[in-house]
């Protein structure tokens, strides 16, 4: 089957293959350390080849923004079947919302899904005041509103496009996701408008800003790497449902620090499924789809980028740049970077088997001995995650299960690095006394 072209067909901010590749001309046995590397780590073979991969990296972008278990019980707890995906088709005046609105079955067989008129938008958003607007992304702008039954949503308005086909096939692909999943990971939907020229999704509000905010301290504190790691498992468990545990698994296409909402517990939500696919059925023999390239630069998936097929394992290795992001604070792309340090998984890939992993900490995070074996065994984990053949990458699950040990040891190191530094503050003041 021949590969679909690669288009240019993106919103705003990421892009779907519009930047040329370049070769960045970095050479994976240039550097002094490739065999201090080996006998370090048993994972050279893999290291060398990753490291290879990110020589056909993109021309970064002129903008700093770089723009895209079920066994255990935190995952059973957080994974639900909706009650709109189990409803059939009816309608419901004056539902629980508080606002009219009507369920139906738009294709035979598949969820319901819930339609909000014009006026109940309106009503909410007050004609879309732009005090009620709280964001504005590649799809259009955002605003904060109130169901009349109290439920705080989040109002995401299409913006209208010359390309209109192209943002329906994504509105329809978002709408269409959404209705199908539900998940504490996952932000919650609640419906959606299309008329006309107006396209409207209504999701649950996450009322504390995006991970990338936070990397960046808008927020005002700073993100400790207790954080992280929850975050970062929060988003493997999401993903990992996403890929294995509903009908039909879907792939996200999109997984950015941008695209992960984060609640006032510090707690993670994936959002944005406008590029979401369906995985490929693996029962009739599929390995792959075959799709023209979307997502955000810097987070690409090399070997998707280059045969345009597309599987579950584009979804990890994105997730592979984004626990590079994680520990280092940085965007993927640091365009204002000297050469080296440009690809941030790069160039932590490559202190990392230096055997210099310590020298990528974002400099935010104290380098205490929980930290520093924490980031170790991340940058390890997200290796694996970077590897050029997708074979060669964990699924979702396993990272998921290689987090919750990074996890249970950090915790472990940091409540016996806190009993030594009380014992300590102790002893020196009864000294004083
Ligand atoms: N469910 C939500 N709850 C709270 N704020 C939200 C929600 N969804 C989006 N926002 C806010 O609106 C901004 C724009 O979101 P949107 O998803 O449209 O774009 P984006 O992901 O930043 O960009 P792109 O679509 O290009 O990837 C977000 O950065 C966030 O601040």
């Amino acid at each position: 089957m021949k590969s679909p072209a690669p288009t240019t067909n993106r919103r705003n901010g990421s892009f779907g293959h519009r930047s040329t590749p370049e070769h960045l001309g970095y050479s994976p046995t240039s550097g002094h350390n490739s065999s201090k590397v080996s006998r370090r780590n048993p994972m050279a073979a893999t290291v060398m080849s990753v490291i290879g991969i990110f020589t056909a990296c993109f021309t970064p972008p002129d903008t700093n923004n770089s723009k895209s278990f079920v066994d255990s019980e935190e995952f059973k707890s957080s994974s639900v079947a909706s009650e709109a995906s189990r409803s059939g088709s009816h309608k419901a005046r004056g539902s629980s919302r508080g606002v009219s609105i009507t369920l139906h079955n738009s294709i035979q067989g598949e969820p319901a899904i819930v339609k909000f008129t014009m006026e109940e938008i309106f009503q909410v958003t007050r004609n879309f005041s732009p005090s009620f607007k709280i964001g504005q992304g590649g799809f259009g702008a955002v605003y904060k509103a109130k169901l009349l039954n109290g439920t705080v949503v989040a109002v995401k308005r299409a913006k209208k496009s010359v390309n209109e086909k192209h943002l329906g096939v994504e509105f329809q692909s978002e709408v269409q996701t959404l209705s199908r999943v539900e998940h504490l990971n996952l932000v919650k939907f609640y419906g959606y408008l299309e008329q006309e020229d107006e396209r409207i999704i209504v999701v649950e509000y996450v009322p504390n800003g995006t991970l990338r905010e936070h990397l960046d301290c808008n927020h005002g504190s700073i993100l400790d790497l207790a954080s992280r790691l929850d975050i970062a498992i929060d988003v493997a468990h999401a993903i990992t449902y996403l890929h294995m545990y509903i009908d039909r698994p879907l792939i996200h296409r999109d997984i950015k620090s941008s695209n992960i909402l984060i609640t006032e517990k510090l707690r993670a939500k994936v959002t944005d499924f406008g590029f979401s696919r369906q995985a490929p059925d693996i029962d009739s023999g599929m390995t792959h789809v075959s799709t023209q390239v979307k997502g955000t630069a810097g987070y690409l998936d090399p070997e998707y980028l280059r045969t345009y097929q597309l599987t579950e394992k584009s979804d990890v290795y994105s997730f592979g740049v984004l626990l590079v992001e994680l520990v280092t604070g940085r965007r993927p792309i640091e365009p204002k970077f000297e050469l080296k340090e440009r690809i941030t998984a790069k160039w932590a890939m490559q202190r990392f088997i230096e055997g210099e992993a310590i020298s990528v900490l974002d400099p935010k995070l104290d380098q205490t001995a929980a930290n520093s074996l924490a980031l170790e065994k991340i940058l390890e984990l997200a290796l694996q995650c970077l590897a050029p053949q997708r074979q060669n990458r964990p699924n979702m699950k396993r990272c998921a299960e290689i987090l919750w040990t990074i996890r249970k040891h950090y915790r472990e190191l940091s409540a016996s690095e806190f009993r030594s530094f009380s014992t300590s503050s102790q002893r020196s003041a009864s000294t004083k006394e």
